[in-house]
Protein backbone atom coordinates (compact mmCIF):
# COMPACT_ATOMS: atom_id res chain seq x y z
CA UNK A 1 0.00 0.00 0.00
CA UNK A 2 1.01 3.74 -0.87
CA UNK A 3 2.32 5.29 2.32
CA UNK A 4 0.93 8.85 0.31
CA UNK A 5 -2.26 9.96 -0.85
CA UNK A 6 -1.18 10.25 -4.17
CA UNK A 7 0.75 7.68 -6.64
CA UNK A 8 3.11 9.42 -9.27
CA UNK A 9 4.33 6.61 -11.81
CA UNK A 10 5.13 7.27 -14.91
CA UNK A 11 6.93 4.13 -16.06
CA UNK A 12 5.84 0.48 -14.78
CA UNK A 13 6.65 -0.15 -10.95
CA UNK A 14 9.82 -2.04 -11.18
CA UNK A 15 11.40 -0.63 -14.14
CA UNK A 16 13.20 2.90 -12.51
CA UNK A 17 16.74 3.18 -13.03
CA UNK A 18 19.62 6.01 -12.54
CA UNK A 19 22.61 5.49 -15.45
CA UNK A 20 25.49 7.76 -14.67
CA UNK A 21 28.63 7.23 -17.19
CA UNK A 22 31.72 8.72 -16.61
CA UNK A 23 30.42 12.12 -15.62
CA UNK A 24 32.79 14.87 -15.05
CA UNK A 25 31.57 17.89 -13.60
CA UNK A 26 33.49 21.63 -12.52
CA UNK A 27 32.26 24.72 -11.02
CA UNK A 28 34.02 28.42 -12.37
CA UNK A 29 35.03 30.29 -9.75
CA UNK A 30 34.35 33.90 -10.29
CA UNK A 31 34.63 35.59 -6.83
CA UNK A 32 37.22 38.08 -6.30
CA UNK A 33 39.45 36.11 -4.35
CA UNK A 34 40.13 33.63 -7.52
CA UNK A 35 42.87 35.86 -8.25
CA UNK A 36 44.89 35.28 -5.03
CA UNK A 37 43.86 31.76 -5.37
CA UNK A 38 45.32 31.77 -8.84
CA UNK A 39 48.62 32.97 -7.63
CA UNK A 40 48.84 30.71 -4.55
CA UNK A 41 48.07 27.60 -6.94
CA UNK A 42 51.49 28.51 -9.19
CA UNK A 43 53.33 29.70 -5.51
CA UNK A 44 52.89 25.85 -4.72
CA UNK A 45 54.58 25.16 -8.03
CA UNK A 46 54.97 23.39 -11.53
CA UNK A 47 53.90 20.17 -9.88
CA UNK A 48 50.48 21.32 -8.02
CA UNK A 49 49.59 24.06 -10.40
CA UNK A 50 46.85 22.65 -12.01
CA UNK A 51 45.57 20.45 -8.78
CA UNK A 52 44.92 21.45 -5.00
CA UNK A 53 44.14 19.06 -2.97
CA UNK A 54 42.99 19.75 0.67
CA UNK A 55 42.76 17.09 3.28
CA UNK A 56 39.29 15.35 3.40
CA UNK A 57 37.39 18.94 2.27
CA UNK A 58 35.68 19.81 -1.13
CA UNK A 59 36.68 18.99 -4.74
CA UNK A 60 39.93 19.96 -6.02
CA UNK A 61 40.57 23.38 -6.91
CA UNK A 62 42.47 23.72 -10.46
CA UNK A 63 43.00 26.40 -12.54
CA UNK A 64 42.64 25.74 -16.56
CA UNK A 65 46.04 26.18 -17.65
CA UNK A 66 49.66 26.05 -16.46
CA UNK A 67 50.07 29.80 -17.22
CA UNK A 68 46.56 30.35 -15.55
CA UNK A 69 43.23 30.43 -16.71
CA UNK A 70 40.43 30.06 -14.90
CA UNK A 71 40.02 28.34 -11.49
CA UNK A 72 37.46 25.73 -10.93
CA UNK A 73 36.36 23.30 -8.11
CA UNK A 74 36.34 19.84 -9.50
CA UNK A 75 33.05 18.61 -8.02
CA UNK A 76 32.65 14.85 -9.50
CA UNK A 77 35.37 12.96 -12.00
CA UNK A 78 34.59 10.36 -13.85
CA UNK A 79 31.48 8.96 -11.71
CA UNK A 80 29.79 5.97 -13.19
CA UNK A 81 26.61 4.63 -11.17
CA UNK A 82 24.16 2.17 -12.21
CA UNK A 83 21.42 1.93 -9.42
CA UNK A 84 18.28 -0.39 -10.28
CA UNK A 85 14.44 -0.71 -9.03
CA UNK A 86 14.43 -2.13 -5.60
CA UNK A 87 17.70 -0.92 -4.76
CA UNK A 88 17.93 1.85 -1.45
CA UNK A 89 21.55 3.91 -1.72
CA UNK A 90 23.40 6.48 0.42
CA UNK A 91 26.19 8.74 -0.39
CA UNK A 92 28.86 9.10 2.39
CA UNK A 93 31.81 11.08 2.54
CA UNK A 94 33.64 14.25 3.64
CA UNK A 95 32.14 17.83 3.49
CA UNK A 96 32.59 18.87 0.05
CA UNK A 97 33.07 15.31 -1.68
CA UNK A 98 30.54 15.43 -4.17
CA UNK A 99 27.50 14.12 -2.82
CA UNK A 100 24.18 16.80 -3.19
CA UNK A 101 26.17 17.59 -6.53
CA UNK A 102 25.40 13.81 -7.57
CA UNK A 103 21.97 13.95 -6.02
CA UNK A 104 20.92 17.66 -7.80
CA UNK A 105 22.54 15.30 -10.76
CA UNK A 106 20.11 12.38 -10.26
CA UNK A 107 17.16 15.58 -9.62
CA UNK A 108 18.02 16.82 -13.14
CA UNK A 109 18.92 20.24 -11.23
CA UNK A 110 22.21 20.24 -12.80
CA UNK A 111 22.16 18.65 -16.57
CA UNK A 112 25.35 17.90 -17.83
CA UNK A 113 26.20 15.97 -21.53
CA UNK A 114 22.59 14.13 -21.51
CA UNK A 115 24.46 11.18 -22.92
CA UNK A 116 26.17 10.58 -19.66
CA UNK A 117 23.08 10.55 -17.32
CA UNK A 118 19.98 8.50 -17.84
CA UNK A 119 17.19 8.85 -15.63
CA UNK A 120 13.86 6.53 -16.04
CA UNK A 121 11.15 6.84 -13.59
CA UNK A 122 8.96 10.14 -12.00
CA UNK A 123 11.61 11.77 -9.87
CA UNK A 124 10.87 13.55 -6.80
CA UNK A 125 13.98 15.39 -4.64
CA UNK A 126 13.69 15.97 -0.90
CA UNK A 127 16.96 18.73 -1.43
CA UNK A 128 16.54 21.71 -0.32
CA UNK A 129 13.47 22.18 2.03
CA UNK A 130 12.50 25.69 0.36
CA UNK A 131 12.45 23.84 -3.24
CA UNK A 132 9.99 25.00 -4.86
CA UNK A 133 7.24 27.18 -2.14
CA UNK A 134 6.83 30.58 -2.57
CA UNK A 135 7.70 32.56 0.68
CA UNK A 136 5.12 35.44 0.02
CA UNK A 137 2.24 33.11 -0.48
CA UNK A 138 0.58 31.39 2.59
CA UNK A 139 1.51 27.84 3.44
CA UNK A 140 -1.94 26.81 2.24
CA UNK A 141 -1.46 28.69 -1.10
CA UNK A 142 1.62 26.64 -1.28
CA UNK A 143 -0.21 23.58 -1.04
CA UNK A 144 -2.76 24.81 -4.05
CA UNK A 145 0.28 25.40 -6.12
CA UNK A 146 1.92 22.50 -5.63
CA UNK A 147 -0.76 20.26 -6.02
CA UNK A 148 -1.96 22.28 -9.42
CA UNK A 149 1.87 21.80 -10.60
CA UNK A 150 1.68 17.88 -10.47
CA UNK A 151 -1.85 18.22 -11.92
CA UNK A 152 -3.96 17.38 -9.32
CA UNK A 153 -7.90 18.10 -9.93
CA UNK A 154 -9.78 20.21 -7.10
CA UNK A 155 -10.82 17.28 -5.27
CA UNK A 156 -7.39 15.83 -4.78
CA UNK A 157 -6.02 19.25 -4.13
CA UNK A 158 -8.83 19.53 -1.05
CA UNK A 159 -7.04 16.09 0.12
CA UNK A 160 -3.79 16.79 -0.59
CA UNK A 161 -4.21 20.38 1.87
CA UNK A 162 -5.99 18.15 4.67
CA UNK A 163 -3.24 15.78 4.79
CA UNK A 164 -0.22 18.37 4.47
CA UNK A 165 -2.68 20.27 7.66
CA UNK A 166 -2.75 17.39 9.55
CA UNK A 167 0.80 16.27 9.17
CA UNK A 168 2.71 20.10 9.34
CA UNK A 169 0.37 20.93 12.44
CA UNK A 170 1.00 24.62 11.27
CA UNK A 171 -2.60 25.85 12.93
CA UNK A 172 -3.06 29.20 12.13
CA UNK A 173 0.28 29.67 10.56
CA UNK A 174 -0.28 27.80 7.74
CA UNK A 175 -2.79 31.16 6.65
CA UNK A 176 0.46 33.24 7.10
CA UNK A 177 2.77 33.49 4.40
CA UNK A 178 5.86 31.28 4.36
CA UNK A 179 8.40 34.05 5.10
CA UNK A 180 7.34 34.46 8.28
CA UNK A 181 8.01 30.55 9.43
CA UNK A 182 10.87 29.66 11.65
CA UNK A 183 13.00 27.21 9.67
CA UNK A 184 11.45 24.08 11.72
CA UNK A 185 8.26 25.34 10.59
CA UNK A 186 9.23 25.24 6.79
CA UNK A 187 10.88 22.22 7.22
CA UNK A 188 7.45 20.71 8.47
CA UNK A 189 5.41 21.58 5.65
CA UNK A 190 8.16 21.18 2.74
CA UNK A 191 8.32 18.15 3.98
CA UNK A 192 4.40 17.54 4.05
CA UNK A 193 4.18 18.76 1.12
CA UNK A 194 7.35 16.34 -0.73
CA UNK A 195 5.71 12.88 0.97
CA UNK A 196 2.50 13.48 0.08
CA UNK A 197 3.14 12.22 -3.41
CA UNK A 198 4.91 9.06 -3.74
CA UNK A 199 7.51 9.34 -6.06
CA UNK A 200 8.70 6.14 -8.15
CA UNK A 201 12.65 7.91 -7.92
CA UNK A 202 13.21 9.85 -4.35
CA UNK A 203 16.33 11.50 -3.94
CA UNK A 204 17.35 13.21 0.03
CA UNK A 205 19.76 15.46 1.32
CA UNK A 206 19.74 15.34 5.15
CA UNK A 207 17.86 18.47 5.67
CA UNK A 208 14.33 16.29 6.78
CA UNK A 209 16.84 15.55 9.97
CA UNK A 210 16.12 18.98 11.03
CA UNK A 211 12.88 19.89 13.20
CA UNK A 212 12.19 19.04 17.16
CA UNK A 213 11.95 15.01 18.29
CA UNK A 214 8.39 15.04 18.25
CA UNK A 215 8.68 16.05 14.24
CA UNK A 216 11.67 13.39 13.43
CA UNK A 217 9.41 11.12 14.95
CA UNK A 218 6.47 11.84 12.88
CA UNK A 219 8.49 12.25 9.53
CA UNK A 220 10.27 8.51 10.05
CA UNK A 221 7.15 7.22 10.22
CA UNK A 222 6.16 9.02 7.20
CA UNK A 223 8.70 8.93 5.09
CA UNK A 224 9.29 4.51 6.02
CA UNK A 225 5.85 4.29 4.11
CA UNK A 226 6.75 6.88 1.22
CA UNK A 227 9.77 4.74 1.16
CA UNK A 228 8.67 1.26 1.37
CA UNK A 229 6.58 2.42 -2.13
CA UNK A 230 9.27 3.83 -4.37
CA UNK A 231 11.56 1.59 -6.47
CA UNK A 232 14.70 3.89 -6.13
CA UNK A 233 16.04 5.57 -2.36
CA UNK A 234 19.10 7.88 -2.88
CA UNK A 235 19.80 9.10 0.30
CA UNK A 236 22.63 11.50 1.50
CA UNK A 237 23.38 12.13 5.68
CA UNK A 238 26.34 12.00 7.71
CA UNK A 239 24.01 10.54 10.03
CA UNK A 240 25.28 7.12 9.54
CA UNK A 241 23.18 5.58 11.86
CA UNK A 242 20.39 6.71 9.40
CA UNK A 243 22.19 4.87 6.24
CA UNK A 244 22.43 2.12 8.23
CA UNK A 245 18.71 1.60 8.71
CA UNK A 246 17.45 2.59 5.65
CA UNK A 247 19.96 1.43 2.66
CA UNK A 248 21.10 -1.43 1.18
CA UNK A 249 23.90 -0.21 -0.50
CA UNK A 250 26.41 2.80 0.07
CA UNK A 251 28.28 4.56 -2.46
CA UNK A 252 31.51 6.52 -0.09
CA UNK A 253 32.66 9.98 -2.36
CA UNK A 254 36.00 11.21 -1.96
CA UNK A 255 36.95 14.70 -3.71
CA UNK A 256 34.37 14.04 -6.44
CA UNK A 257 35.23 10.24 -7.28
CA UNK A 258 33.74 7.08 -6.03
CA UNK A 259 35.97 5.61 -3.45
CA UNK A 260 34.07 2.88 -2.54
CA UNK A 261 30.56 0.99 -3.81
CA UNK A 262 28.93 -2.31 -2.18
CA UNK A 263 26.72 -3.51 0.14
CA UNK A 264 25.97 -0.85 3.14
CA UNK A 265 27.90 -3.55 5.79
CA UNK A 266 31.43 -3.60 3.53
CA UNK A 267 31.47 0.08 2.88
CA UNK A 268 30.43 0.94 6.16
CA UNK A 269 33.64 -1.17 7.95
CA UNK A 270 35.84 0.03 5.55
CA UNK A 271 35.04 4.02 6.02
CA UNK A 272 34.56 3.85 10.05
CA UNK A 273 37.79 2.04 9.43
CA UNK A 274 39.40 4.99 7.87
CA UNK A 275 37.56 8.12 10.17
CA UNK A 276 39.26 6.20 13.13
CA UNK A 277 42.48 6.90 11.72
CA UNK A 278 44.34 9.80 12.52
CA UNK A 279 44.28 12.33 10.05
CA UNK A 280 47.32 12.09 7.67
CA UNK A 281 50.13 15.32 8.03
CA UNK A 282 49.12 18.87 6.07
CA UNK A 283 52.08 18.76 3.30
CA UNK A 284 54.68 21.73 4.71
CA UNK A 285 53.64 25.07 1.65
CA UNK A 286 56.00 24.94 -1.15
CA UNK A 287 58.79 27.54 -1.34
CA UNK A 288 57.71 30.67 -3.69
CA UNK A 289 59.19 29.96 -7.56
CA UNK A 290 61.84 31.46 -8.99
N1 LIG B 1 27.17 26.00 -6.79
C1 LIG B 1 28.45 25.76 -6.57
N2 LIG B 1 29.41 26.62 -6.98
C2 LIG B 1 30.74 26.38 -6.78
N3 LIG B 1 31.19 25.29 -6.16
C3 LIG B 1 30.29 24.39 -5.71
C4 LIG B 1 28.89 24.57 -5.88
N4 LIG B 1 28.25 23.50 -5.32
C5 LIG B 1 29.21 22.70 -4.84
N5 LIG B 1 30.44 23.23 -5.07
C6 LIG B 1 31.73 22.63 -4.72
O1 LIG B 1 31.71 21.29 -5.19
C7 LIG B 1 32.29 20.40 -4.23
C8 LIG B 1 31.27 19.33 -3.87
O2 LIG B 1 30.21 19.94 -3.12
P1 LIG B 1 28.95 19.12 -2.61
O3 LIG B 1 27.96 20.11 -2.08
O4 LIG B 1 28.49 18.21 -3.67
O5 LIG B 1 29.59 18.28 -1.42
P2 LIG B 1 28.90 17.35 -0.31
O6 LIG B 1 29.62 16.04 -0.37
O7 LIG B 1 27.43 17.33 -0.47
O8 LIG B 1 29.33 18.12 1.02
P3 LIG B 1 28.61 18.28 2.47
O9 LIG B 1 28.73 16.95 3.16
O10 LIG B 1 29.46 19.32 3.12
O11 LIG B 1 27.20 18.72 2.23
C9 LIG B 1 32.73 21.27 -3.05
O12 LIG B 1 34.13 21.50 -3.15
C10 LIG B 1 31.95 22.55 -3.20
O13 LIG B 1 32.73 23.64 -2.75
Amino acid sequence: MSGSLFDARRVPAGTSTISIRNLSLEFPIFHGGARSLKKMLFRQGKAALTSSRSLRTGGEVRTGRPDGGPVYVQALEDVSVEIRSGERVGLIGHNGAGKSTLLRVMAGIYMPDSLNVAIRGQVAALLDVNSGMNPELTGRENITLMGRHKGLNTTQIRQLEQDVESFAQLDTFLDLPVRLYSSGMIVRLGFGLATAITPQILLMDEWFMAGDFHFRERAEQRLSSVVNSTDILVITSHALDVLETWCTRLIWMEGGRIRMDGPTADVMAAYREEMQAPEPEAAPPAEPAG
